[in-house]
């Protein structure tokens, strides 16, 4: 059975790499995009244009419109909670890569598809290798529990910390003893200086053209230090992700936050 795929934010840098692998995959067929600035003048995108697909600026009236199986969303937070919601209340399935959303906001996305028992993920990292970083840095944090968090990523990205980090420090969270890091009375004389503290963890974000997605976990203990590295050099890294979760999404009857839930 061929799946009827919709994307919100065919035109981003993540988007549009979904775009070409959707299209791609004979498993998949791209029925519609939405898109806020769809036709507007400067941001006509020839590759949508060329696909000869509805594109919608708003969800609900895409959803409306068009049948389809599963969401991709790629966009923005705000827009990509609406648009997880507005999926699931339409019978559609989401798959979302879109990072920031809050923690509220992912508990009700998670009990409307309860309710509905309509499966979907929502994963800040599809790339296999992240996932893996992860799932080694929670491992390691049982026996290493002094941990700083450093993830750099390219000077366009909105969020800060990444969706990765905040994701890697809740999963050291759960087999790590709480600790304050550092000496108790360690003074920022410039504020930011020991950057964003998660459970007594440290995260830092670097922002810089040239980056697409790098994370380091350093965990520190007498006489030594272990190093837990990713990087992604290109969006190619998180298509195979989404790819799976398509397919797996359709077996699910309940959102899930994090690809590690269904490897
Ligand atoms: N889960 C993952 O593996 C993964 C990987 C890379 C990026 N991301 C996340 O995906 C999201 C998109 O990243 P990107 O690099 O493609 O960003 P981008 O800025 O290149 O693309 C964002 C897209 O969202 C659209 N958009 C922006 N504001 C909008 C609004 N108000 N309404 C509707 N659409 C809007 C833009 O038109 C654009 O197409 C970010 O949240 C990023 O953190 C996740
Ligand atoms: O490019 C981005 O933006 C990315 N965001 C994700 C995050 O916030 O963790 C990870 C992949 C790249």
């Amino acid at each position: 059975m061929t799946l009827k795929v919709i994307i919100a934010g065919p035109r981003g840098k993540m988007g549009s790499e979904a775009v070409k692998m959707v299209n791609e995959d004979s498993d998949f067929e791209l029925v519609a995009c939405i898109d806020r600035k769809h036709n507007e003048r400067g941001y006509e995108n020839p590759d949508v244009q060329a696909l000869n697909i509805p594109v919608f600026a708003h969800a609900e009236e895409c959803f409306q419109n068009v049948k389809a199986d599963l969401l991709v969303d790629l966009t923005v937070p705000e827009v990509g909670y609406e648009h997880t919601k507005a999926a699931l209340q339409n019978y559609i399935r989401p798959v979302v890569g879109t990072t920031g959303f809050t923690d509220e906001q992912l508990s009700e996305l998670i009990s409307i598809s309860r309710e509905m028992k309509l499966g979907g993920i929502i994963a800040p990292n599809f790339a296999i290798g992240a996932v893996l970083m992860m799932k080694f840095s929670q491992m390691a944090a049982k026996y290493l529990p002094d941990v700083d968090i450093i993830e750099k990523h390219h000077d366009n990205k909105l969020d800060a910390p990444s969706g990765t980090a905040v994701k890697t420090a809740e999963m050291i969270q759960k087999t790590r003893e709480a600790k304050k890091q550092g000496h108790p009375h360690e003074k920022e004389t410039i504020d930011g200086a020991r950057g964003a503290d998660h459970d007594g963890m440290h995260i830092h974000s670097v922002r810089l053209p040239g980056l697409v997605a790098h994370q380091e976990v350093i965990f520190g203990g007498p006489g030594q230090t272990l190093t837990i590295k990713h990087d992604s050099y290109n969006r190619k890294s998180f298509m195979d992700g989404i790819r799976f979760s398509l397919k797996k999404a359709m077996e699910m009857d309940e959102l899930v936050y994090g690809l590690e839930n269904i490897l």
